[in-house]
């Protein structure tokens, strides 16, 4: 008998005749036994045992060996479809976290995977380029060679986009798992061993059904087991988010079959996420709350934004009343900064499924309600530039707008569902000259966004009265505030960063036409230090300057 022990596994095996009984203790903190399995397999065809054996052995072997493995051992292997904001930055964690696991990440696109393994990572995330730095080499690969990575894996992660339709069924509502579909169907034809199947790209409610149907349909009797393990990581805290998730969710069949795949994904996040952390369900479950825990938040946002409308037509503060309300321990102070709106990949695209879902199974009422939440935000994207434009003797014609952030959010490259889109759109369409500047947006990103069709979710057409006809005459892209700002009459911060909130607000006023303006969407300046410089400021949900009263209303 050998024993072998790491830091939260013991495994002991016996060796008889050429075959090997395994029984595998698994322990976790505090030194709770988690699991008891045992199984009697020839040494040779390890690969063919559950992964979570294949995973608990793997673990001891290289306990053993201080890192060193030998011929016979299999080394687990993860494969993860999808090497982008979520597939790349999760998997890159992971391999960090879990040295003996080899963990290949993959794409179509090969500029994505070119990039991935290069000194320029294709997003920008803080702390992320360290964490693969650390890795990529050792345990994480990049590569464009899809199918040879999932003919190895034990555990595949499925981490592709699953976009809004925009055409036929469900157009400008429900989720497009084309792209789903297709990594189904690949991995049904390359798979010649069991394997664990995770959707870890948002889907809609029942999609593992779906993508049960597909893989069984084709499997050649290879045994498949989907769980459901949806991301909650937020873009610009991504990796502080991995290392301390609030909890790891994961959804799984209840069958033994199940069970037992949920545990062997549990093992993987147990390496570094307490156990008490990882929450299990059924599939339906963990498939609906990734949809509901976006739809709340989006919601707190939109209930603040409709509040800071109110707030402008009243005179109170909505800095004050989203204080008043958050110190309540049952509200929470979280996610209640008022805005220019919410953007980001995810959250309308995730309340449009929601919506197309409850329509589906007849909740009409239901679909009403979380439809309100978009309608809000898109509310209060236009509220932002029609305030620009009628601040401005409701003209902006010819007149230059300095532009400060485009991104959706601070410490992110991501442009996609920017406010900023919609607000520079409205501007150009009202034949404003746009003066941006962004210190993560290239300026193609910006002109690629600002040219293409915007669809109207609601009407299921393209919005013709905000494209921008206009973007290659009227935008400038620059690379910094000072120049954007240079002979405006007016600026709009719509992204908050940092970098914003430390600039020499004099020397821009001294540069700007007058009377020179600032509209700030995110309330991160100082208003009443403008004001002293000769501004007029505008901020979301703040009282309004007389300057700003006397103007025609907006909302
Ligand atoms: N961006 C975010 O912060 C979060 C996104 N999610 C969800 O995660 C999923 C992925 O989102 P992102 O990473 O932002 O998308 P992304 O668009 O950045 O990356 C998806 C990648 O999948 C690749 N791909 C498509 N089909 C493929 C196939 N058959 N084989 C290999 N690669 C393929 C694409 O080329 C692309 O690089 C979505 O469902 C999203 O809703 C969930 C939590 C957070
Ligand atoms: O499914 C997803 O894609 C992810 O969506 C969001 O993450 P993300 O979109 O990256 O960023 P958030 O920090 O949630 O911000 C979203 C938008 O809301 C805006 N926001 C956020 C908070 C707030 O108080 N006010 C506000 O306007 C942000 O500026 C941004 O435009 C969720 O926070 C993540 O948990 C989730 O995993």
């Amino acid at each position: 008998m050998r024993k072998a022990s790491g830091c939260d596994v013991n495994v002991y095996l016996y060796q008889r005749e050429n075959r090997h009984l395994l029984c595998h203790f698994h322990r976790f903190r505090h030194n709770k036994l988690f699991c008891f399995l045992t199984h009697s397999s020839p040494l040779a065809h390890l690969s063919s045992l559950s992964p979570s054996l294949s995973l608990a052995l793997a673990h001891s072997q290289v306990s053993r060996n201080k890192g060193k493995r030998t011929q016979n051992q299999k080394m687990v292997k993860i494969c993860c479809l999808g090497a982008g904001y979520v597939g790349g930055p999760t998997m890159a964690v992971m391999a960090l976290k879990c040295p003996e696991i080899e963990v290949a990440v993959v794409d179509i696109s090969e500029p994505r995977i070119n990039a991935w393994n290069s000194d320029k990572l294709p997003i920008y995330e803080p702390g992320l380029d360290d964490v693969v730095k650390q890795c990529r080499g050792r345990n994480l690969f990049f590569s464009t060679d899809v199918e040879k990575h999932v003919f190895e894996s034990d555990i595949v992660f499925v981490s592709v986009n699953t976009p809004t339709k925009t055409q036929g069924l469900g157009a400008g509502k429900a989720a497009d798992l084309t792209y789903w579909e297709s990594a189904a169907r690949m991995i049904a034809d390359v798979s010649k061993s069991s394997k664990i199947v995770v959707e870890k790209s948002t889907v809609p409610v029942r999609t593992a059904e779906a993508i049960e149907k597909i893989l069984t349909h084709n499997s050649k009797g290879i045994e498949f087991q989907i769980l459901s393990n949806p991301e909650f990581l937020a873009e610009g805290t991504a990796i502080k988010d991995l290392y301390n998730p609030d909890r790891v969710l994961i959804g799984g069949r209840d069958t033994p079959a199940g069970q037992k795949a949920i545990e062997a994904l549990r093992d993987v996040y147990a390496h570094w996420v307490p156990v008490e952390q990882i929450i299990c369900t059924n599939l339906w479950s963990a498939e609906l709350s990734k949809l509901a825990a976006n739809a709340f938040l989006a919601q707190r946002i939109s209930s603040v934004n409709a509040m800071s409308a109110l707030c402008e037509a009243t005179g109170a503060d909505v800095t004050q009343v989203a204080h008043a309300v958050g110190t309540d321990t049952r509200i929470g102070p979280k996610f209640l900064n008022a805005s220019v709106g919410f953007g980001g990949s995810c959250f309308q695209k995730d309340i449009l499924n929601l919506i197309y879902i409850c329509e589906c199974n007849g909740l009409p009422e239901v679909a009403n309600y979380w439809k309100q939440v978009v309608k809000v935000n898109d509310y209060q994207k236009i509220r932002f530039a029609n305030r620009v434009v009628s601040s401005m003797f409701n003209t902006v014609s010819g007149k230059k707008i300095a532009i400060l952030g485009f991104a959706f959010k601070k410490d992110t490259g991501d442009t996609r569902e920017t406010p900023a889109i919609d607000v520079c759109n409205r501007l150009v369409a009202d034949k404003a000259k746009l003066s941006i500047y962004d210190p993560q947006v290239s300026e193609e990103q910006m002109r690629k966004d600002l040219s293409m069709a915007r669809f109207d979710w609601d009407h299921k057409v393209p919005l013709p009265q905000y494209k921008a006809e206009g973007v290659s005459e009227q935008v400038s892209v620059v690379s910094d505030a000072y120049e954007a700002s240079k002979d405006a009459h007016g600026l709009c911060v719509l992204t908050e960063w940092d970098e914003f909130k430390s600039l020499d607000f004099k020397r821009i006023f001294d540069g700007m036409q007058k009377p020179a303006f600032v509209f700030d969407g995110r309330n991160i300046l100082d208003a009443e230090k403008l004001r002293e410089i000769g501004f007029i400021v505008y901020s979301i949900g703040k009282p309004l300057d007389s300057w700003l009263k006397d103007m025609p209303s907006v909302a």
